[in-house]
């Protein structure tokens, strides 16, 4: 193996110690307990994982968690009700629904409800706007994440050709929307894309975020190129039981690429470290404070 494995699970205990650092300052010098509410709608029982993670993080960093818990039935009506309160509550700075939502709710309509201000995952229409026209707006944590990943490694990307592999509003467009703003030479690739394979060989940064189980190879990757793995997929082990890969074969493309991230303890931990970033950083603006550097794009 020649890559460099980037070290998600370290790079986020790093952000969630300067993220305590600033809730211990806000308590301190003003008062202020940032408040992150998870709303979880339905039993899917990979979202109660990261939620309960995401909840224990939260405490450990020093910030208020709640967590709203439906069945999968529940009306459009009382969920909407539900983020109507928490918008109005003056100790909830951060509300993140888990999605996907059942069906039968509407989820472009749920998440525009959320007061763009607290919206910490960036999926508000508002801030997807402000985002792409490169205005300050909450950034999805998972893009976020992986930016801060290539940022640490590369220094400046201006000039890189990057290739997204995916277009979902939650990780793929904005992806994309940060890597333009640093400058990159980007390609969003997808299910209709011609040649894939020789889109992603021309690529300097790779992300891949499509769900499919390893399915970039390593004969995909240009010798040297930095590969992000966003892809969660839990497979099932020949001798029972499953494990996770992402959505690169890892030995593989470890074996061409100059970086890689790992699955797990790659893009993951960063997400929910970037969930907390976020909701420190909208604790701040919303009380007219100065906002914590480095912590946000
Ligand atoms: N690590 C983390 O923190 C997070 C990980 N994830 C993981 O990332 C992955 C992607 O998530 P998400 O963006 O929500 O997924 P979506 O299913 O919303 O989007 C998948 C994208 O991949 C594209 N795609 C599907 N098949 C192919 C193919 N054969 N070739 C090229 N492109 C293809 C789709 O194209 P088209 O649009 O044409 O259908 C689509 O744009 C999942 O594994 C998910 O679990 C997601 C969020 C956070
Ligand atoms: N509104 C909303 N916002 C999200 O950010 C969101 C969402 N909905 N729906 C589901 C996806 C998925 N997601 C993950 C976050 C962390 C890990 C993570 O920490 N993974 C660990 C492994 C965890 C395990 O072992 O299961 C790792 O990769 O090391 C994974 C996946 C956030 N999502």
């Amino acid at each position: 193996m020649t890559a460099t494995v980037i070290d998600g699970k370290a790079f986020a205990a790093k952000v969630r110690g300067k993220v305590a650092e600033h809730v211990a300052r806000l308590k301190s010098e003003h008062g202020i307990t940032p408040g992150l509410a998870v709303v979880l709608v339905g039993e899917d029982p990979a979202s109660q994982v990261y939620v309960r993670s995401k909840g224990k993080q939260t405490v450990e960093v020093g910030m208020n968690s709640y967590e709203h818990r439906f069945d999968a039935d529940i009306s459009e009506t009382e969920l909407l009700e539900t983020i109507r309160q928490l918008n109005n509550d003056p100790d909830v700075h951060g509300i993140l629904v888990q999605l996907p939502l059942p069906k039968h709710l509407n989820e472009d309509l749920v998440i525009n409800s959320i007061d763009p201000a607290k919206d910490v995952d960036g999926f508000h229409i508002s801030n997807v706007g402000l985002l792409g026209t490169g205005q300050k707006s909450m950034v999805p944590c998972t893009p976020l994440g992986c930016l801060m990943m290539l940022r640490d490694h590369h220094g400046s990307l201006s000039g890189m050709d990057a290739v997204v592999i995916g277009r979902s509003n939650i990780v793929g467009k904005p992806m994309a929307q940060l890597l333009l703003g640093d400058s990159c030479t980007v390609t969003i690739a997808h299910s209709r894309t011609k040649d894939l394979a020789g889109v992603v060989r021309r690529a300097d940064i790779v992300v891949a975020a499509v769900g499919r189980p390893e399915m970039v190879p390593g004969d995909w990757i240009k010798p040297g190129a930095t590969v992000i793995d966003v892809g969660i997929n839990r497979v099932d082990k020949p001798e029972g039981g499953t494990r996770l890969v992402g959505d690169c074969q890892f030995d593989s493309c470890a074996a061409v690429a100059g970086a890689i991230t790992p699955v797990p303890g790659g893009v993951g931990p960063m997400t929910i470290a970037c969930l907390l970033a976020n909701t420190v950083t909208a604790c701040c603006r919303a009380n007219g404070l100065a906002e914590p550097q480095g912590l946000t794009v």
